[in-house]
């Protein structure tokens, strides 16, 4: 179904639930993660992120973000470890972002909001035979989550960057080969971790979230670069892609577990 829901006034966040009743589900994403309420858990083993042959496809601009796809290979990118009791394997990762710097992501931290959210979308092949069967499966995906906030210029993502003014238009879609995500990610992988759901329609909850505490440095010049970037099609008025994040969502009793103490 084309998309009816967006990030505007009639068709954001707040009017979701009208579509897609799982909205007002009790495993939400995003959260504000309160620090002082997560639990140390000793039984989570590092995160063991195997990006060595990766195979990046295209970037593309779908009219919610932009994201980069990667091959459907046995072979392909895959992380496991952690709370993850499979390996499961890099489909996309995509980019929540704001009007200015002060705000953008989706998880907060304490009430702290960051410029931007990367997400990199992964799916449990070891148990599934689609992606499509696992979004909708409570253990069919794991998303990273890694915060961006402005300072000096990250050269890892000057490739995505710099690749956006092809992918202007909502629909465009520009090839993007060998692009290696492990540059995105931070020097220090400590993590919180729970259960939540997609952030965007179909908001399923099939996901276990890994958001990393440790930002990423990007320049500002390159945050204005996603801002150019369209929800609109070429034929339609311009309406810049901005503020395409949902606000955190009801705990419900939920548990956000650190990898360290
Ligand atoms: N922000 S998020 O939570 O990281 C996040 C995700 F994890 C996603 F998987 C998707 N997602 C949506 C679809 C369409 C599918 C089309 C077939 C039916 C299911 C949805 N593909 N990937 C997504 F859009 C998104 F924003
Ligand atoms: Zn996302």
């Amino acid at each position: 179904a084309s998309h009816c829901w967006g990030y505007g006034e009639d068709d954001g966040p707040s009017s979701w639930h009208k579509g897609y009743p799982i909205a007002q589900g009790n495993r939400q994403s995003p959260v504000n993660i309160i620090t002082a309420e997560t639990m140390y858990d000793s039984s989570l083993s590092p995160l063991i992120v195997s990006y060595e042959n990766y195979s990046s496809i295209s970037i593309s601009n779908n009219g919610c973000s932009v994201a980069v796809e990667y091959a459907d290979a046995e072979q392909g990118p895959v992380i496991e470890g952690g709370p993850l009791g499979d390996a499961y394997r890099l489909k996309q990762f995509h980019f929540h972002w704001g009007h200015k710097d002060c705000q953008g992501s989706e998880h907060t931290v304490d009430g702290r909001t960051y410029a931007s959210e990367l997400h990199l979308v992964h799916w449990n092949a070891s148990k599934y035979q689609t992606f499509r069967e696992a979004v909708a499966a409570p253990d069919g995906l794991a998303v990273l989550g890694v915060f961006l906030e402005t300072g000096k210029e990250h050269q890892g993502l000057t490739k995505i960057t710099d690749a956006l003014s092809m992918v202007k238009f909502k629909g465009s879609t520009a090839d993007l080969k060998d692009f290696n995500p492990k540059c995105l990610l931070p020097r220090n992988l400590n993590y919180w971790t729970y259960p939540g759901s997609l952030t965007t329609p179909p908001l399923h909850e099939s996901v276990t979230w890994i958001v990393f505490e440790e930002p990423i440095e990007v320049s500002k010049r390159q945050m204005e670069q996603f801002r150019m970037l369209l929800f609109s099609e070429e034929k339609e008025d311009e309406k810049f892609m901005e503020n395409n994040f949902r606000p955190p969502q009801p705990l419900n009793g939920r548990k956000v577990c650190a990898s360290y103490n």
